[in-house]
C-alpha cells in the first residue's frame, strides 16, 4: 500500500517528479492480472510484442491490424521466427506450437472487446493514434488498459483523446492509458519505456509494470516528455549522421564504420535507420522539433527526401542500403 501511495503522489507531480522517486515507488501492488492482450498494428513492432507476450506471458493475443497483407506478412515472420528458436533449441517444437496458436489475427478493432490489456503500434502519426485511442475507450473493456508504443508522442494528450469533450472530468478512459515503449527489436532487446501521462492512475502504471515484466523484459521509466529518453537520445544521434551524410562529412560506409567499430554498437546510425524505419525517424525528429521548438531537433533535409521518395529502409527494400524483399 505504502508504494501505492507513493506511485500516487509521483503520478500527481507529473513532469515534476524524479525519475529516480517514480522507479522507486512502483512495486507491482495493486497490478491487475492479464488474461488476454490486444495489440492493434502488426508491423514490425506489433508483430514483435504479439509473439514475445504469446511466447513468455503466454496469453492469447488478439493482432488487428487494418491490412490483411500486413497480417499475412507478419504471421509468415511469427513462423519463421519460431521455427529459428526451435532449431537453436530455445523452444521445444510444441511450446513454439503453444506460442502460434496464442496468436489470433484479425481486420476489426471490435474483436478487442475482451482484452484486459491494449498495446497500440500502428504508424508514429499524431492524428492516427488519437482516433484509435478515441475508438478503443468505447470498445475495450471498462477494466482495460490502454497501452500506447509511441516513439515519441505525448502520452498525456493520447490520453486526452479517450475523453468524451462533454465529461472533461470524468478520467473512466484517460487514467488507463500509458506508453509501454518496446525496442526494437522486440525478441531481442530487453529494454521498455514506461512513460505514464498526466491522467494515468498507479493501478494502470502498476499492471504496465507487471505485464511487460512478464513478458521479460527490463523496464526503465521517462517523464512525459518529447522523445521521452531512448529517442530524446538516439534520434538527434541518427539525424546527425545524416546531415554528416548530405553536408558531405563523409559517406555511408565512413559514418557507420567508425560508429560500428569506434563505439561497439552492432550497427552504425545510417543501417540502424534503415532498420527502424526512415518515417518513423522523421515522424520522431518532426515531434522533437515541434514540440520544443528548438532548432537543434531540425529533421535533416536528405531525410525528409527521403521519405518522399519512399525509401523507407528495409521494410520498402531501399533506405540508406538495399535489401531484398521477400514475397
Ligand atoms: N520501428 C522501430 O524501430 C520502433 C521502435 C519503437 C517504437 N516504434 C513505434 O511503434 C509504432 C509502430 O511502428 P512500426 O515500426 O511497427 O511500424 P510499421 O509501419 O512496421 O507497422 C505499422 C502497422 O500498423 C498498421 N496500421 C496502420 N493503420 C492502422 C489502423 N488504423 N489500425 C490497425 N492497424 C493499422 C499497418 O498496416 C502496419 O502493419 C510507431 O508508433 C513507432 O514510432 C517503432
Amino acid at each position: 500500500m505504502a508504494s501505492i501511495m507513493s506511485a500516487r503522489q509521483v503520478l500527481r507531480l507529473g513532469n515534476r517528479l524524479s525519475v529516480r522517486s517514480y522507479s522507486s515507488a512502483v512495486k507491482h501492488e495493486g497490478a491487475r492480472d492479464v488474461k488476454r492482450l490486444g495489440v492493434i498494428g502488426a508491423g514490425q513492432m506489433g508483430l514483435g510484442i504479439a509473439l514475445v507476450a504469446a511466447m513468455k506471458a503466454q496469453v492469447p493475443v488478439t493482432l488487428v491490424d487494418s491490412s490483411q497483407k500486413s497480417l499475412d506478412k507478419g504471421l509468415v515472420f511469427a513462423d519463421t521466427l519460431l521455427a529459428k528458436q526451435v532449431a537453436k533449441e530455445k523452444l521445444t517444437q510444441s511450446q513454439a506450437d503453444a506460442a502460434r496458436a496464442l496468436l489470433l489475427p484479425t481486420t476489426s478493432l471490435d474483436a478487442l472487446h475482451e482484452a484486459d490489456f491494449v498495446i497500440e503500434a500502428v504508424p508514429e502519426i499524431p492524428s492516427l493514434k488519437f482516433e484509435l485511442f478515441s475508438r478503443l475507450a468505447s470498445i475495450a473493456p471498462s477494466h482495460a488498459v490502454l497501452a500506447t508504443n509511441t516513439s515519441s508522442i505525448s502520452i498525456t494528450r493520447i490520453a486526452a483523446a479517450t475523453q468524451d469533450p462533454s465529461k472533461p472530468l470524468d478520467t473512466s478512459a484517460s487514467s488507463r492509458v500509458v506508453a509501454t515503449h518496446f525496442m526494437n527489436p522486440v525478441p531481442v532487446q530487453k529494454g521498455v519505456e514506461i512513460i505514464s501521462g498526466l491522467q494515468t492512475s498507479p493501478t494502470t502504471l502498476a499492471t504496465a509494470v507487471s505485464f511487460v515484466e512478464k513478458m521479460g523484459k527490463i523496464v526503465s521509466y521517462s517523464v512525459d516528455s518529447p522523445g521521452f529518453l531512448a529517442n530524446r537520445i538516439l534520434m538527434p544521434y541518427i539525424n546527425e549522421a545524416i546531415i554528416c551524410l548530405e553536408s558531405g562529412v563523409g559517406d555511408r560506409d565512413s559514418i557507420d564504420a567508425i560508429m560500428k567499430n569506434g563505439t561497439n554498437v552492432p550497427m552504425g546510425p545510417l543501417q540502424l535507420a534503415d532498420f527502424i524505419g526512415l518515417d518513423t525517424c522523421l515522424a520522431i525528429m518532426n515531434v522533437l522539433h515541434t514540440e520544443t521548438g528548438d532548432s537543434k531537433y531540425r529533421p535533416s533535409v536528405l531525410l525528409k527526401n527521403y521519405v518522399a521518395a519512399g525509401w523507407l529502409g528495409k521494410k520498402s527494400g531501399k533506405g540508406f542500403y538495399e535489401y531484398a524483399q521477400k514475397k
